[in-house]
């Protein structure tokens, strides 16, 4: 199985988050799984990703959860649309994210993000994404990602990072 992202043309692969061709980013993969309707990520954080020793930094957390969610959408709405996202990449950047950090997160086990659409509409859709370390869940997450076209980013309303 491929990961979503492998399928971002490489022009939209340079994220901080997800992006194969940063190669001082975090490099997320994550997979779509359509008999559950549900994606995955796995991931480890290093040493450096301290926020107390012992724990996780949740703004690292926040990212897994924000591109987690931004491939869960093209890969949802693709599904929607019954195309591959091989033929057809479809972009979205995230309008809305928003965290609950249930529990502190242990430093060391790898991570796990499973990812459900709640809503696929038009150019939104909505995934809910739990983490968890080991086997208790840990982070909570809503994101709110929007479908945008080739002129992203090229206009004054540009974003100023991501
Ligand atoms: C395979 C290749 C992949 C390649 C993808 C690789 C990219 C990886 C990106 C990683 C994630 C990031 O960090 S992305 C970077 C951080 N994000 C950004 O910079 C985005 C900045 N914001 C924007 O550019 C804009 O606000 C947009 C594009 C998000 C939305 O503006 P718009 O295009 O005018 O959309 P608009 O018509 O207003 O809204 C569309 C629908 O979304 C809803 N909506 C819009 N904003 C919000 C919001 N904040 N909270 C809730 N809902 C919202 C609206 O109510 C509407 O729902 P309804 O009425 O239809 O129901």
């Amino acid at each position: 199985m491929k990961a979503i992202q492998l399928y971002y043309p490489p022009e939209w692969a340079h994220c901080y988050g997800c992006g194969y061709l940063n190669a001082q980013g975090l490099r997320i993969e994550t997979y779509w799984h359509p008999e559950r309707g549900e994606s995955e990520t796995r991931f480890t954080p290093k040493p450096h990703h301290t926020a107390i020793p012992g724990f996780v930094y949740g703004g690292l957390l926040a990212s897994l959860v924000d591109c987690h969610s931004t491939a869960t959408a093209a890969a949802a709405k693709a599904a929607a649309e019954g195309v591959s996202l091989e033929e057809a990449p479809l972009r979205f950047v995230t309008a809305s994210l928003k965290v609950d950090f249930l529990k502190p997160t242990p430093l060391g086990p790898e991570l796990r993000l499973v990812g459900r659409p709640k809503e696929v509409k038009g150019r939104k859709v909505v995934v809910e994404t739990e983490l968890y370390a080991e086997e208790t869940l840990t982070v909570r997450g809503e994101a709110v990602l929007v479908q945008i076209g080739e002129g992203f980013g090229r206009s004054e309303d540009a974003p100023a990072g991501g």
